[in-house]
């Protein structure tokens, strides 16, 4: 017959199998199963909201959420209502809701009672109908519903067979897909795999691809197969999951109907433009013949017979029937082509619904992160403050970046986060090729001064409430330590380092204070150059060295130029001042290359208007000079003796950091000027920082392994908390006495006496009442008599650097010269005080202990002098039980003897002139 087409299912899945073949299973099967759920929840909940309408004042939602669904069902009334109408009477007592106006909000807890009668009366009764139920805490956890839905489309089932009058015995079909036109279709083709494939569960659980090939065989002839279709078939589903069998063969077979339908509709359109026998063209009806066996026989029938007339009725009403069946053939894949369509615009909405959701998501997900930073900030928050209470010197380390002219094809630094850092090394420091670090805190190349100084300015502000704070930058010469603590030579608001920025912070705080504080704050520099203390604050050129006598309260050069300061602008004058002053010169390393070791050092005192309370904050900021080692220096003559002097000096920083760290009750403070200036702020009760700087350099890596293994054991000190400097209202008012009765003696001595430099009173405000009584009583007859003496005070002639020298037994040989020594004395340490001044004098020795300080055992204060016949005064000793006022008169002492403990103590040395003189 012109113009039919023979149409063959099997040749057409062979196409699309073809075409499509691995792409079929290529289809996101999670998604087509979470479709699938939804859409017989949809299903479900239609039939309830058909069955119960608004119930509760609540209409249950059309298209509900897996959520929506469960929350909905929760209270088992709905449940329970519809049951009832299926089967009257089946739940005997519906607790309904507390009352119509008041509605129980979603997911609110419900009450046990309501909770526990209506769903177990419904599962009860379910049970009696013989239709499959689900678990009572199926209600109460997401991802569940699934056998509620199973639950209410069995219901709907069993309603429907009651419906249809009853007859035989209701069964229900299990998981089976809610009819509808299209998909019945598709589900029926693939029933036929899921029976093959429970016939094969039934055998044991296996996969699919374990299918005897027999059986996989047997259902393919079911179907009717070629053998090159069982091939592709067997092709497309050996390494599936058995449950994801039905929808691959679901898309297979609605790419089946597409290519289909394609097909059909090209014939007709082919058999629409032939002209008939009798001239004119094709009818509109399709002409397509069938190729189900059965059909494809009627076809060939058909052919076989069209050369008979006799035939010709008979093949023509075959022609119309087949004609009929087509078009009803055609009629089913609209249907389907018109479900496919539907389900399209399900899936639109749902994926609409699934990145709505994916949206909120991510928000809460973007929250979440912030509040894992706000976390990961409070964390280290806390780990400083447990770093604080521990009183452990914060390490930082900061890398410079290569400097422009310098070859960065290689870089010695690998990997930098937060804490550590990655040194890569050469072969010769170890097989492994890196060496990893740990400290407080690491600066990459990039990082900014702002960066850097957010990390330090807490530390700052801490002097601000009282107490004594030392931040220090160490490294080879040219690592960056000028950068950090000053800035670079062309200075900008941007570029400016910690000192000037710590400066403009104490400022800006004691500015936002001042209703509640008021700060006086003023500053020394002062440099440490071949072992030689220099003020850089001088105007006139001149080098002046000062006397390095450690006293109190941070005044540790006290004859240097301390100069208050008020604002930014007097510091950045005063810095400029001090870096013209600072002693530089070049090295074949670095033409900025410091020798020398400089400190500024800011003094902070603050009264608390409120309550009177006095504290004192002292800050040492520390630009050390170059840490390299001397070989590589390549120096000679004044250049290797700056470079010893050097050595020397962070040798003593190493051993003073080293003994803190082993607690050893003796620490060598006094084995360098560096040491000594810092002692105030290393030990105990300060807060330290030490910037360590290395360059990126592989030609340094030497000289950097060594300074950050040096920088790492400095990070595992613990100095124990740190203490502010505070003096109460009390201690305050006794200073102020003191203060005014050695002004009443000076005008009493007529002018005769000259009024100490500094009187300072060294006295520790934790004392209970009574210690703070019994020491004010001391220090009114001390100061009592202070004032009975006549003597004006010794003149300064000695020579400072000679006093304190190098050993532990301080010579105060000429000492007596000066009119006042303040010095702090450790534990075990014996201050020698001696004179070759062989006149007959008397002199009067005070010692002022602070009250923190238990008496006395092991230290003492010897005075020598040689005697007048001896020329060799011999070493008398003697001790006094507590700290007081002793006359020494010709020659006989009355040495001191105390406890002095880590704390400062003021020796005065006065001499009396013999009377009549
Ligand atoms: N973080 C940085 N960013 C940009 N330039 C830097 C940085 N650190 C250092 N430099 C530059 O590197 C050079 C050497 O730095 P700097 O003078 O601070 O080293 P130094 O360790 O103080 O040397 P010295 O021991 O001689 O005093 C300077 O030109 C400085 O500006």
């Amino acid at each position: 017959m012109e113009g039919v087409l023979q149409l063959n299912v099997t040749s057409v899945v062979e196409d699309v199998l073809q075409q499509h073949g691995k792409r079929l299973s290529d289809i996101d099967l999670a998604s087509r199963k979470a479709e699938e759920a939804s859409l017989r929840r949809y299903e479900a909940a239609g039939w309830l909201r058909k069955m119960v309408g608004v119930l509760g004042g609540k209409d249950f939602p059309a298209q509900p959420s897996e959520e929506e669904f469960r929350l909905g069902l929760r209270s088992g009334i709905t449940l329970c209502n519809v049951l009832n109408k299926v089967q009257p009477g089946a739940v005997s007592k519906v607790v309904e809701a507390p009352s119509d106006a008041v509605i129980i909000p979603d997911g609110a807890a419900l009450s046990a009672y309501q909770y526990f009668e209506n769903i177990r009366n419904f599962l009860d009764a379910l049970e009696q109908l013989g239709v499959p139920a689900f678990e009572a805490s199926d209600l109460e956890q997401g991802g569940k519903s699934s056998r509620i839905v199973n639950c209410i489309l069995a219901l709907r089932s069993y309603n429907d067979w009651k419906e249809g009058g009853g007859n035989g015995v209701w069964k229900f079909g299990g998981s089976s897909k809610p009819p509808s036109s299209g998909k019945q279709f598709v589900r029926r083709n693939s029933d036929l795999f899921m029976n093959s494939i429970s016939r094969n569960s039934s055998m044991g659980e296996r996969s699919f691809c374990s299918f005897s090939s027999g059986e996989l065989e047997q259902d393919l002839n079911e179907m009717g197969t070629s053998n090159s279709l069982r091939v592709l078939v067997r092709e497309l589903l050996t390494d599936k999951k058995r449950e994801d069998i039905p929808l691959i063969m679901e898309n297979m077979l609605s790419k089946v109907m597409e290519e289909f339908e394609n097909r059909l509709a090209i014939h007709n359109e082919q058999v629409r433009n032939i002209p008939r026998e009798d001239g004119v063209l094709g009818s509109n009806e399709p002409i397509i013949p069938i190729d189900t066996p059965s059909e494809l026989e009627a076809s060939n029938i058909t052919k076989h017979n069209s050369g008979t007339e006799n035939d010709t009725f008979n093949g023509e009403s075959k022609h119309q029937h087949l004609v009929e069946h087509q078009q009803r053939s055609v009629q089913d894949l609209k249907h389907t082509l018109l479900s496919a369509k539907e389900d399209m615009q399900m899936l639109q909405i749902k994926y609409q619904e699934e990145v709505n959701n994916l949206g909120k998501h991510l928000h809460s997900l973007a929250h979440a992160a912030s509040g894992y930073q706000k976390v990961q900030e409070e964390n280290r928050k806390l780990y400083n403050q447990v770093q604080d209470l521990k009183g452990n010197i914060r390490v930082y380390c900061r890398v410079r970046p290569f400097l422009s002219g310098q070859p960065n094809r290689t870089c010695a630094v690998g990997d930098i986060d937060e804490r550590t850092i990655t040194i890569l090394t050469p072969s010769k420091y170890g097989k492994e090729g890196k060496k990893l670090f740990t400290f407080n805190k690491v600066f990459g190349p990039a990082s900014s001064q702002e960066e850097v100084f957010a990390d330090t300015q807490p530390l700052i502000r801490s002097v601000l409430d009282g107490y004594n704070v030392c931040i220090f930058a160490y490294g080879q010469t040219g690592s960056g330590k000028t950068h950090t603590m000053t800035g670079p030579a062309e200075l900008t608001k941007e570029s400016v380092g910690v000192n000037y920025r710590a400066l403009s912070d104490l400022f800006l705080i004691s500015e936002q204070r001042k209703n509640t504080f008021s700060y006086d704050i003023s500053v020394q520099m002062m440099e440490i150059y071949n072992e030689q203390v220099r003020d850089l604050l001088v105007t006139d050129g001149s080098n002046k060295r000062y006397p390095f006598d450690i006293i109190l309260n941070g005044f540790n050069v006290p004859n240097a130029n301390l100069v208050p300061v008020t604002s930014t602008s007097d510091v950045i004058y005063l810095m400029n001042l001090g870096h013209k002053n600072r002693a530089a010169s070049s090295t074949s390393m670095n033409d900025r290359s410091s020798r020398s070791h400089s400190c500024l050092t800011v003094h902070v005192q603050g009264k608390d208007l409120t309550c009177g309370t006095v504290l004192h904050g002292c800050m040492h900021l520390v630009d050390l000079a170059g840490s390299e080692r001397v070989d590589k220096s390549e120096v000679v003559g004044d250049r290797l003796k700056e470079a010893q002097h050097i050595n020397k000096s962070l040798s003593a920083l190493g051993d003073v950091i080293f003994s803190l760290a082993q607690k050893h009750p003796h620490v060598p403070y006094r084995n360098s000027k560096l040491t000594q200036l810092l002692q105030d702020s290393l030990g105990g009760q300060a807060k330290t920082l030490m910037f360590v700087h290395i360059s990126p350099q592989p030609d340094a890596v030497g000289e950097t392994i060594s300074t950050l293994k040096f920088a790492e054991r400095v990070s595992t000190i613990e100095l124990g908390a740190a203490k502010a400097n505070k003096d109460s209202s009390d201690v305050k008012e006794l200073k102020e006495q003191i203060a005014s009765l050695k002004a009443a003696l000076a005008r009493k001595e007529g002018g005769e006496v000259e009024e100490t430099e500094r009187v300072r009173v060294v006295m520790s405000t934790e004392s209970s009442p009574a210690h703070s009584s019994s020491l004010t009583s001391r220090r009114q007859s001390l100061d009592n008599q202070q004032l009975s003496m006549t003597s004006p005070p010794w003149p300064i002639s000695m020579e400072d650097d000679e006093v304190f020298s190098k050993s532990r037994r301080h010579s105060l040989d000429n000492g007596l010269a000066r009119t006042q020594y303040e010095a702090v004395v450790d534990d075990s340490d014996e201050l020698e005080a001696a004179t070759s001044d062989s006149s007959e004098l008397d002199y009067q020795w005070q010692l002022n202990v602070p009250r923190s300080n238990s008496m006395p055992n092991g230290v003492g204060i010897k005075v020598k002098r040689p005697s007048p016949k001896q020329k060799k005064g011999p070493e008398l000793r003697s001790q006094i039980p507590s700290p007081t006022t002793r006359r020494v008169s010709n020659g006989i002492r009355t040495p001191l003897h105390n406890k002095l403990g880590r704390q400062p103590a003021t020796i005065d040395v006065r001499r009396k002139p013999a009377s009549g003189k």
